[in-house]
């Protein structure tokens, strides 16, 4: 994970609100994504994660990028879960809260007994990922594996749940920067 621990040096860190946030490549789209960073992420994904699935499920928007990639690499099918609602039959809206914000999503195409890995770039409250496994869970489907880029420390939503999440690398962040924990 070497390009990756370096992208970490470079990023920049913005304040939202108090909330010191990340803006890396991976996260944000910005600045550029250079494809070996890309690459070795979605290497070390396929090392870590669990593979045996019908289905990857990824959040929108900064999942897309890293599940499509993902997809690419491994041929299984990949499932966006968007910020918008197509009113389809059977979509399952969601309600998630990050540091910074509070909003809808909703499912559409995963079936009871859909065996899934869910991947997406970050994990902090662990607020999405609590909501989406919550919804995931009442659909029916079996979560078979949870794998995020970076984890920040410091405990989540997830540590009152039986999920467990894999990161590539844990880290802090605060105004003065990025702290990588091994
Ligand atoms: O653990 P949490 O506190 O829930 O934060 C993690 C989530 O926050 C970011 O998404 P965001 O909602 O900012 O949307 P984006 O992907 O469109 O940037 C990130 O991509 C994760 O999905
Ligand atoms: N890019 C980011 N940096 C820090 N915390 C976050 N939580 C969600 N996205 C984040």
């Amino acid at each position: 994970m070497e390009k990756l621990r370096e992208s970490l040096h470079e990023a920049p860190i913005i304040d939202k609100d108090g909330y010191s946030y990340l803006v890396h490549p991976l996260s944000n789209g910005v600045p550029m994504l250079d494809p070996q960073l890309l690459r070795e992420v979605v290497v070390g994904v396929t090392r870590v994660a669990d593979l045996d699935v019908d289905k990857i499920v990824a959040p929108e928007a900064m999942g897309i990028h890293i599940a499509t990639a993902l997809s690419l690499q491994t041929d299984i099918p990949l499932v966006v879960i968007r910020k918008r609602s197509y009113g389809l039959d059977e979509e399952v809206a969601l309600h998630k809260t990050t540091g910074y914000s509070d909003s809808e999503m909703f499912i559409n195409d995963i079936e009871a007994d859909d065996d899934l890995l869910i991947v997406d770039d970050l994990l902090s409250t662990g607020g999405t990922m609590a909501a989406i496994c919550d919804a995931l869970d009442d659909i029916g489907a079996n979560i078979s594996d949870i794998v995020v880029v970076f984890r920040k420390v410091g405990g989540s939503a997830l540590d009152e749940t039986d999920y467990e999440v894999t990161s590539l690398l844990d880290i802090s962040v605060d105004q003065s920067g990025v702290t990588i924990h091994d």
